[in-house]
């Protein structure tokens, strides 16, 4: 068996690969970065440290990598593939759908079941990649593409960690991960019969499980990350058990878990015990993980489907005032760590244009909704009493 897997980062060689290696499938990754494909063929093998764990680690072979410009063989790779993954970053799905439909385009689709799934934490990736594919395709393949092609979201709940620089130079192709191995993929758009991958699991009633997950997950780390880098926290998990994070984060999930029961119609305790669970991961000093790694992104972090502002939304819907989401936007604002592009990005948008601009322009705001006004009122206050004001 063989699977084609779409980025070669944390995610696809760090939880993708491992599980593919051990489930004995051929890999084959495709990477815009020629260094990182370079390097991987050269090794031929990589490590998947398991943090907490090495008896569960392992070296992954049996695997190539290709450029993701190089699509004559990945074409190749495809046609022939049993399935395909994709852990690109949601922002990059588009450009996966337009080679994808380029590869059929020209060698057609074949009569037999085919399925992609998304591993991105990226509201509705599994549209976004469909959509990207069927506007590029052909009109005579659409027909064959809704009946054997499966274009199918999964929830990844693994952290795969960023490594410090001396790991990194130690171990370049390495990835560290957390010790949680199950993947659950949504069975709605799956075609054909479910490939035997370990931990892998078709479920039927996904629902909104994304959503969930983005929304209590990834929100709550955001809340961690953006206030753990204003205090000068290095780990995630230093923040997160801090005095002044865990205060916050209490009430964080208590206004999460109040959206989401509403707005996805979640079971209440159900909800909480899930909520729970994030919480306790991003306190687990067994995943050691840096905070800018969490904050990095801020642009993609910032905009309107995403952690912050889509939860901020739904919660003005049911009269609920998401203090602590809006906290957050204005830090997140403020988050100018030197290493990231974006955040650098951000800073020269919020200096040059103000924040006005970043909230009409990178989260969609509309300068009439309360969530516009609130988040600059709250920007203003941390900017005139200091950011330090706001822990005590
Ligand atoms: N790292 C983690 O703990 C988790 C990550 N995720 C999600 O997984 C996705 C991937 O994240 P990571 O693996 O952490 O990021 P990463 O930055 O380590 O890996 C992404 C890889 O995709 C490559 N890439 C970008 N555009 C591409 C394209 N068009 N075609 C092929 N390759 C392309 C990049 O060069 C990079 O190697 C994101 O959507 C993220 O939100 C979800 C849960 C956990
Ligand atoms: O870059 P993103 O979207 O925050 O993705 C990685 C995140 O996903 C998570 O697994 C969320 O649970 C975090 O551990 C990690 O920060």
């Amino acid at each position: 068996m063989k699977a084609i897997v779409f980025g070669a980062g944390k995610i696809a060689r760090g939880f993708i690969g491992q599980l593919l290696y051990l489930s004995n499938y051929e890999i084959v990754f495709v990477d815009v970065s020629k260094d990182l494909v370079h390097k991987l063929n050269e090794d031929k093998s990589y490590h998947v440290h398991v943090l907490g764990d090495s008896s569960l680690d392992n070296d992954v072979t049996n695997y190539k990598a290709l450029t993701f410009d190089d699509e004559a063989s990945i074409a190749k790779e495809l046609v022939t593939s049993d399935i395909s993954f994709v852990a690109v970053g949601g922002q990059n799905l588009g450009s996966v759908g337009k080679l994808v439909a380029s590869i059929y385009n020209k060698n057609g689709i074949e009569e037999k079941p085919f399925n992609f799934i998304t591993c991105e934490n990226w509201k509705d990736a599994g549209k976004a990649l469909y959509d990207s594919i069927k506007q590029e395709l052909k009109k005579d393949l659409h027909n064959d593409f809704d009946n054997y092609i499966g274009i199918n979201e999964a929830v990844i709940m693994r952290t795969a960690t960023q490594p410090s620089e001396e790991l990194s130079e130690a171990d370049p192709t390495g990835v560290w991960v957390q010790n949680y191995w199950y993947l659950p993929v949504d069975s709605k758009n799956f075609k054909g019969s479910i490939p035997a991958i370990h931990s892998m699991k078709l479920i039927d009633d996904f629902g909104n499980f994304l959503q969930q997950k983005m929304y209590t997950n990834n929100t709550s780390n955001a809340v961690i990350a953006y206030n753990g880098y204003l205090l000068g926290y290095n780990l995630i998990a230093e923040a997160t058990n801090s005095p002044e994070i865990s205060k916050l984060l209490d009430k964080a999930y208590k206004e999460i878990n109040s959206i989401l029961i509403m707005e996805l119609n979640l079971d209440p305790e159900k909800q909480e015990e899930f909520a729970k669970k994030a919480r306790a991961k991003y306190g687990d000093w067994e995943i050691v993980d840096r905070i800018i790694r969490h904050g990095k992104d801020p642009l993609r972090k910032l905009g309107p489907e995403d952690r912050l502002i889509a939860p901020a939304r739904m919660a003005y819907r049911y009269n609920i005032y998401p203090e602590i989401i809006i906290d957050t936007i204005a830090k997140a604002i403020m988050f100018d760590e030197k290493s990231d592009e974006a955040a650098q990005k951000l800073q020269e948008m919020r200096k040059d244009n103000g924040v006005e601009y970043v909230l009409q322009t990178v989260s969609k705001l509309n300068p009439k909704e309360p969530l516009y006004q609130d988040v600059i009122q709250r920007y203003n206050e941390l900017m005139e009493k200091g950011v330090e004001k706001s822990y005590e």
